[in-house]
């Protein structure tokens, strides 16, 4: 094989290597491209590769040592025609899906169609941990535990969990915030089948049809021991009228139930739309013969039904749970079932999932139950498998999620609308950070959008996560993006005011200028500072495209792409040309320049977008100009 077509090859390779290291890599791990080399030895048939890794080599961390492996090991691939490995290399890697839990069959083939998908089910806590940090994204449902522990072992690879499903209790939502974790769910699909269900075990209570199925294959006939309730005519109380709670109130309706509902959140219009009245819990719990319980297990809702609130039923009443084991305290239940407040009792599941063997709950002859089967009908389960493999897919492509449980959730006109000035956003935060003087520790930013729009017409969470992620990511490690924005301003001491502003523009335009000021810093470029002594910088979206607009109290006209250099100097005639001069020896392209004075002959400030990084010596000969009086480097 010609060498000129392996040492292609070979530069392609290192570039996908190098592109690998960037994702497999931990983010405290030092940046992959400028600490990890591939030296291409040609030969005649295959391409073969030094690895030369030093600064890794006393580091015993378990995912450095993994990613050094795979490199080492796929840098011997042997190739004869370098067609398909360039195109191979300029398509990404594809990301790792790990599904914990049984997915419905539609929904795995999507997840296949886009990632590697690792179907392990049953693992233990080590198991799962000890999997995690090869994987961009985790499928579950409600068997398994994604605590603080997953988050952490995943060593910030992991980027999204989706839960197929509604409930998310089983999901450390808070961990998964900090750790800059997205979390989706499928909370529309399985609906219907947590109605039916409930629906379901309301009848078969009412008619003992489970205890009278178990007496007769065990050879009895016991007409008179099974006699029932009829649900005609009795008032059944709905706690929490969300998704399923509002299908069971219209089944219930149907079967000549009187329905009332008791949700602190939902709106009366809904409710009376299907012929139910909303009431106060102990109103609800105090006038129903039957209790469907239908709210989501959260703090509040924890042990809502104890010793208190079976007291105050009407005796006889009967329980129906298909929401979450954790909304009662199962001891409480079976001493209102042992006493006869509580008739029987109807549950799907439980507060350990499965309960102890001798739970007396469970073994209770008032209760019938299964094994946390509400959303288990084949056509909710390929509904919730294709629902969150297309939120997870999504996720991981960079959309934003529609099912969101701890991110904004940005509908996708408004995020199109947006793109640019996301983009805008992020690097007026980054050069703001730049132009502080080391030593100054920053604590308050503050963000002033002008608009035309109406304050409520203009969506600023994105916005705001983008400046902060400019602000935090060039000064630390941590990796900021819409989820843990708010959260790792906070952690950092960052306070984060925004003012809208209105100004008489087209509305058309979601933003017509972005400022970001920092007060209470020094600059290491006296002119950024504005006329009340904050780091000030201005940016507009022109033509689809970031521009800088101002800086301090000068107005500029700078895109910003490239690099940037900032310079103060006596407004005089020839600068331009000398400035550009000394980039232009440096083989420095100038992408743009615009000079901003606050009176003629006076004070200037010269912005210039650059290409390429110019070295010290460059910087130097810019700054030893006799009339420039300050620059800086700004990266963006
Ligand atoms: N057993 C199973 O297999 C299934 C269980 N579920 C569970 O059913 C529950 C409901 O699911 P969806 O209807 O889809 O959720 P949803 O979010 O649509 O409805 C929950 C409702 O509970 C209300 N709520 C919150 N706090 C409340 C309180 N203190 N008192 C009364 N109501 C309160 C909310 O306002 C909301 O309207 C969830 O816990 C979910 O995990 C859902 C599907 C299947
Ligand atoms: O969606 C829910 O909240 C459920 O409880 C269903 O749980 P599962 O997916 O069947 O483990």
């Amino acid at each position: 094989m010609a060498s000129s077509a392996t040492a292609a090859a070979a530069a392609f390779i290192s570039t996908k290597l190098i592109t690998q290291q960037s994702s497999d890599l931990p983010p405290s791990s030092p940046t992959p491209t400028n600490k990890l080399s591939f030296l291409p030895t040609p030969s005649n048939n295959s391409a073969s590769f030094k690895l030369l890794y030093a600064p890794y080599r006393n580091r015993s961390s378990p995912p450095v040592l993994n990613v050094l492996k795979t490199a080492v090991e796929s840098a011997s691939i042997s190739f004869s025609d370098p067609t398909p490995l360039r195109d191979s290399i300029l398509t990404p890697p594809k990301p790792t899906i790990l599904v914990s839990e049984k997915l419905g069959e539609a929904g795995l083939q999507l997840l296949r169609t886009f990632a590697n998908v690792d179907c392990s089910y049953n693992l233990s806590p080590d198991d799962l941990c000890a999997k995690i940090s090869l994987c961009d994204a985790l499928i579950v449902r409600s068997g398994t535990k994604v605590t603080r522990q997953v988050f952490q072992a995943a060593q910030g690879r992991l980027k999204v969990v989706g839960r197929a499903g509604v409930g998310i209790d089983n999901v450390d939502l808070q961990a998964a915030t900090e750790f800059g974790c997205l979390v989706v769910n499928a909370p529309t699909a399985n609906t219907i089948a947590a109605a039916e269900h409930a629906i379901a075990l309301l009848a078969s209570m009412a008619r003992n049809v489970p205890q009278a199925d178990a007496s007769m294959k065990a050879g009895k006939w016991q007409r008179n021991k099974y006699v029932g309730v009829s649900l005609v005519g009795k008032t059944l109380a709905v706690m929490g009228f969300g998704k399923v709670g509002s299908e069971v109130a219209r089944r219930a309706k149907g079967l000549g139930m009187n329905v009332i509902a008791h949700d602190p959140y939902a709106p009366a219009d809904r409710a009376r739309a299907i012929g139910v009245d909303l009431v106060s819990f102990d109103e609800a719990i105090s006038t129903a013969d039957f209790i469907s319980l239908h709210m989501p297990l959260t703090p509040a809702t924890s042990k809502i039904f104890n010793d208190e609130t079976f007291s105050k039923m009407k005796k006889g009443a009967r329980i129906i749970n298909v929401a979450r084991g954790g909304v009662i305290d199962e001891d409480a239940l079976v001493r209102a079932l042992d006493s006869g407040t509580v008739a029987q009792a109807a549950l799907d599941v439980f507060t350990e999932e499965p309960p102890p063997k001798d739970s007396k709950l469970v073994q209770h002859e008032n209760v019938i139950v299964t094994p946390h089967l509400g959303a288990s009908t084949k056509e909710a389960q390929e509904g919730v498998a294709v629902e969150i493999a297309e939120a997870v897919v999504g996720a991981l492509k960079g959309e934003l999620a529609a099912t969101a449980v701890n991110a904004p959730m940005v509908p996708a006109e408004v995020m199109s609308e947006l793109a640019p000035y996301v983009v805008l956003a992020e690097k007026l935060g980054r050069l703001a950070v730049q132009l502080v003087a080391g030593g100054s520790g920053i604590q308050s930013v503050k963000v002033v959008y002008r608009s035309a729009r109406d304050p409520d017409n203009l969506d600023t969470r994105l916005l705001r996560a983008m400046i902060v992620k400019g602000i935090i990511e060039p000064i630390s490690i941590s990796f900021v993006n819409l989820v843990n924005a708010d959260f790792t301003a906070k952690q950092k001491g960052l306070r984060i005011s925004e003012e809208r502003v209105f100004v008489d523009s087209s509305p058309e335009y979601p933003v017509d200028s972005i400022q970001v000021q920092i007060s209470n810093v020094q600059s290491k470029f006296a002119s950024a500072l504005s006329e009340t002594g904050n780091i000030s910088i201005d940016g507009k979206v022109k033509y689809g495209i970031p521009h800088l607009t101002g800086v301090g109290s000068f107005s500029v006209d700078v895109s910003l792409e490239g690099n940037l250099i900032l310079c103060r100097q006596v407004d005089q005639p020839g600068m331009i040309g000398r400035v550009g001069n000394i980039l232009g020896e440096s083989n420095v392209n100038v992408s743009f320049m615009s000079v901003g004075r606050t009176a003629k002959r006076i004070k200037a400030i010269m912005a210039i977008g650059v290409d390429e990084e110019p070295d010290k010596d460059t910087l130097k000969k810019v700054g030893e100009v006799p009339a420039v009086e300050e620059f800086v480097f700004l990266e963006l």
